[in-house]
């Protein structure tokens, strides 16, 4: 894109401030911001000011879980579906790790966080050692797809090359980049982050699967005879991955879709709950999650929506394909965003000051007929990390990894 152009798109959506430093660049950097912009999606800024279209019609109502009497009772029979479609390559992983470890103090990818005691033991190391257990136990590699970001890539793809991708067979690990989002002010004006670079951050973990296709990976996919993939994020440190009765039993009971989900430790944690929502699976995100729905309750007196998501998903790929087209609805997330100030230098809040522009992965579930709520035992495999200390932290998965007999 040359000047000319980019001031006219910048014009459209009155974004010209971006151009403010310009004259300062150096050629490779005037380069860069042009095609920065050239590629950047301005549409979702008109989103912030649009009423928000309230579905009146929404009704929810609980969803019924594969539980974990009822998995133990068929375990055999799953599993053994499961890996016969493992033995078939028909299953890939995907792993969304493309989100840095700022909230754990550090620069690096959050998969790059070392929560080791008396040894390295890295986030990324953990994942690839669990997916070792499938691999062993089926005797086939298992593809997987990792997610990363501008933010990170390089790092991402250095460190796994560097620590020889933990013993995987290299060619069945694929990267492929998140798209990215601008970021704005409250008055829908994009921040710059430096003279010549917007403001941009990874575009929510509903990007996953454009960004895959994007890359050419569904193509790949399709030639490798992939038919089913199993996402899940790198902050769960217990995750088990392509596990095979999860999958064995998405299929037997005819899904197109299953989500692993736990029982809620308390009403307030900050998990998704699965419902049904006009008669299709859907999930309220804890930050949505209304008193209604968290008081109710179920004919026994338990709570109505107790089964938490642990973002950890199998999707049939035609269906993927078939509600690829499907907009899905971009959430308006209030952020710390760095930014430049009018005299020129980054500005580190303290405190939110802006808008992210994200779709989440869990809308795509409401596009789907069907999805099996899939019940595993919590201290077996949920250790998400979120922060340094306290709930969901680097102490609280120690702690679970040590009771599951994983030395650090
Ligand atoms: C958009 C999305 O996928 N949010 C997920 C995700 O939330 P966080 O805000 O990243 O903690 O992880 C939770 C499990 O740790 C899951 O319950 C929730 O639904």
């Amino acid at each position: 894109m040359n000047l000319e152009k980019a001031k006219q798109k910048l014009d459209q959506y009155q974004q010209s401030h971006l151009l403010r430093y310009y004259d300062e660049l150096n050629d490779a950097q005037k380069a860069a911001l042009l095609e920065q912009i050239d590629t950047t999606d301005f549409s979702v800024l008109a989103k912030i000011h649009a009423p928000k279209t309230e579905d009146t019609q929404s009704n929810i109502t609980p969803i019924e879980a594969m539980t974990l009497d009822e998995i133990a009772s068929q375990k055999e029979e799953i599993h053994n579906i499961g890996l016969d479609a493992i033995k078939a390559h028909k299953v890939g992983a995907v792993l969304l790790a493309g989100g840095m470890g700022t909230r754990l103090g550090s620069d690096h990818p959050k998969g790059m966080y070392d929560i080791g005691i008396t040894k390295p033991v890295y986030i990324f190391q953990r994942i690839i050692e669990n997916l070792f257990d499938v691999v062993k136990e089926a005797d086939t590699w298992i593809h997987l797809f990792i997610m990363t970001s501008d933010k990170n890539h390089e790092d991402t793809t250095s460190f796994f090359e560097k620590m020889n991708y933990f013993g995987y067979d290299k060619n069945y690990i694929h990267f492929f980049r998140q798209d990215m989002a601008p970021a704005s002010d409250y008055n829908g004006k994009i921040f710059l982050e430096e003279k010549g670079k917007l403001a941009t951050s990874p575009n929510g973990n509903g990007g996953w699967f454009s960004s895959l296709q994007n890359a050419g990976l569904i193509d790949l996919m399709h030639k490798e005879g992939i038919t089913w993939i199993n996402v899940f994020a790198v902050d769960n440190v217990l995750q088990r991955i392509a596990d095979p009765t999860f999958i064995g039993a998405t299929i037997a009971k005819k899904c197109d879709c299953g989500s692993k989900v736990v029982r809620k430790a308390s009403p307030d944690e900050k998990v998704g709950v699965m419902c049904l929502e006009n008669g299709h699976p859907s999930i309220v995100e804890y930050y949505e999650l209304t008193e209604a729905m968290r008081d109710a309750k179920n004919a026994k007196g338990e709570p109505a929506y107790n089964f938490g998501v642990i973002l950890n998903y199998l999707f049939e790929i035609g269906h993927l394909e078939k509600i690829a087209n499907n907009e899905l609805p971009l959430h308006i997330v209030e952020k710390k965003i760095p930014y430049l100030d009018e005299q020129g230098n980054l500005q580190k809040p303290e405190d939110v000051n802006g808008y992210k522009f994200e779709s989440l992965i869990l809308d795509l579930i409401r596009l789907f007929d069907n999805c099996l709520p899939f019940e595993v035992e919590r201290n077996k495999e949920f250790a998400p990390i979120k922060n340094k200390t306290g709930v969901d932290s680097i102490d609280s998965a120690r702690e679970l990894l040590k009771e599951n007999g994983i030395t650090l």
